[in-house]
């Protein structure tokens, strides 16, 4: 408990002594551009496939954390969970605490529209949502969550290079990510449907509202994993492999420009 005199600790700003809350890496070990999957099985299979020389860097509560390089450029991957505030928690602590500066979301999505098909991939050029994470408390704001620009066009960029046998279509249009996996609402899927939206999926708007809090970069390339419209699915299996593709699209976004990302100074109220 504080004594008397103690200034109270912010929910939010906790004092560090070890690493974060939630991330048990020391200062330094989080390179400061990170690829975040939902699913821990799936930073580690990105560490494997993507990542030279990967060493694991946290570990708390199974959100699996790795730092390597790619293409000879330092780079991390952390798993995110799902929904919202858990991205929302790893997002803000690499960005604030751990010189992070550019994340890119690689998660699967549940596809809208017929246009889009099972395994296509959609970069999100922007993220509806039903989250509480849009609204500026206080002042009747509703935000726009968007990605990095430089980070979209990099993402678009890297998907028109890709090789024409590489697969399915690559969009580029608005989420929804949303709070609620399990509600049936197909009038709400109809209403965004008709605006463009072209899958759903549970962290892009966290992400990016986080994003634009602490000033860093972020965008999300997500795999449609499965159709709404259709019931179409992959099964668990592929979810874990299919995401190749967009892997290469949020590295290649994560090196835009990346020489002037040398490693960061953490955070001074990061101890080591
Ligand atoms: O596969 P990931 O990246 O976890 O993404 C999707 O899968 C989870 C739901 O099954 C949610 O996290 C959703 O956003
Ligand atoms: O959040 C998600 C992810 C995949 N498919 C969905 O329907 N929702």
């Amino acid at each position: 408990m504080p004594g008397p005199g103690t200034p109270p600790i912010a929910h939010g700003t906790p004092r560090i002594t070890h690493g974060t809350p939630h991330l048990a890496a020391a200062p330094g070990d989080f390179a400061p551009l990170v690829l975040m999957p939902g699913d821990p099985r799936r930073a580690t299979r990105i560490a494997e496939t993507f990542l030279d020389d990967a060493r694991l860097v946290t570990d708390v509560r199974g959100i699996l954390g790795y730092t390597g390089t790619h293409l000879g450029e330092p780079m991390s991957v952390l798993a995110s969970g799902m929904g919202v505030p858990s991205v929302s928690i790893y997002a803000t602590e690499l960005l604030r605490h751990y010189g992070v500066r550019r994340i890119v979301r690689v998660g699967t999505a549940g596809a809208i529209p017929a246009s889009v098909a099972l395994r296509d991939v959609v970069i999100a050029s922007a993220a509806h949502t039903d989250s509480q994470v849009a609204r500026l408390p206080g002042v009747g704001v509703t935000l726009s969550l968007a990605p990095s620009p430089r980070l979209l066009s990099a993402a678009v960029r890297a998907a028109r290079q890709e090789q024409p046998d590489s697969g399915g279509a690559v969009h580029v249009g608005p989420v929804f990510s949303t709070d609620h996996f399990y509600l049936d609402r197909p009038a709400v899927f109809d209403e965004l449907e008709r605006r463009g939206t072209l899958a759903v999926e549970m962290e892009a708007a966290g992400l990016y509202a986080v994003a634009a809090a602490e000033g860093g970069e972020a965008l999300a390339v997500l795999t449609a994993s499965d159709h709404l419209r259709t019931g179409a699915e992959l099964s668990a299996a592929e979810r874990e492999t299919c995401f190749a593709r967009a892997v290469h699209i949020a590295a290649a976004a994560l090196l835009a420009d990346s020489g002037k990302f040398a490693q960061k100074t953490p955070n001074r109220n990061m101890v080591p």
